[in-house]
């Protein structure tokens, strides 16, 4: 189940800024040759991240869940003159891709790619004051990563997690194990005293999360 229909969607597509032509070029290349390609953020989504990241003007930004770079590359738009993306893959086999795809873009110098588990990348970093957090990996452990980052972001700093309408079966019957660890985050975030919180369905819902 999508969450917006089709014609909805075709409509957002069609009165937002276009993909610029090097994400273009890997939306489409990762459809061709990767597998699971629907992981990627796509167009309407990406420059919604992009939008975001150009308001928040971040200097220090954590991606969770890099895959073919595609997001990484959207929120990079908005980094600040000095300003550095991390972002962490545990998938090596993806290095060449990912490598090839941030090349082709002029935000190549801004960003830094850790390839491990992210658990073991996050607690060997010295990260402080992240502007932008966006967690979109291993979706059973998305509370795990808030839970580990929410002391390195700044007061007033941005946290995007991705996935988490689950195509509609967050407030649907399905009792799987994924859909109730995404239910579950839902819950503890929304009464989560230290943040700030909206709930977006976009493509397949992202919260918003401001830290106080
Ligand atoms: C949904 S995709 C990311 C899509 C990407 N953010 C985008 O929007 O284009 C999730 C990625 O997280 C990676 N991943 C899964 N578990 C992980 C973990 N424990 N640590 C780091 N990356 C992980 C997967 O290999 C996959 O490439």
């Amino acid at each position: 189940m999508e969450i917006l229909d089709n014609r909805l969607q075709d409509y957002l597509d069609a009165h937002t800024d276009p993909e610029p032509d090097a994400l273009q070029k890997i939306n489409r290349d990762t459809n061709l040759r990767v597998l699971k390609p629907h992981m990627l953020s796509g167009h309407y989504q990406g420059r919604v991240l992009s939008m975001l990241s150009k308001i928040m003007q971040p200097k220090l930004i954590v991606e969770i869940g890099t895959f073919t770079g595609y997001s990484a590359i959207c929120l990079a738009e908005g980094l600040a003159d000095e300003g550095i993306l991390h972002t962490i893959e545990v998938n090596a086999e993806m290095a060449e891709t990912i490598e090839k795809n941030i090349k082709s873009t002029n935000v190549e110098k801004k960003i830094r790619l850790h390839f491990g588990a992210a658990e073991a990348v996050i607690r060997d970093s010295d990260w402080k004051d992240i502007d932008i957090l966006f967690i979109d990996a291993d979706k059973q452990n998305n509370f795990t990563y808030f839970e580990l980052l929410i002391d390195k972001v700044r007061s007033g700093g941005l946290i995007i997690i991705d996935n988490v309408l689950w195509k509609g079966k967050v407030y649907g019957d399905d009792k799987d194990t994924d859909t109730q660890k995404i239910r579950k985050l839902n819950e503890q975030i929304s009464v989560d005293t230290r943040v700030e919180k909206v709930i977006l369905p976009i493509r397949d819902g992202l919260l918003l999360i401001r830290k106080k």
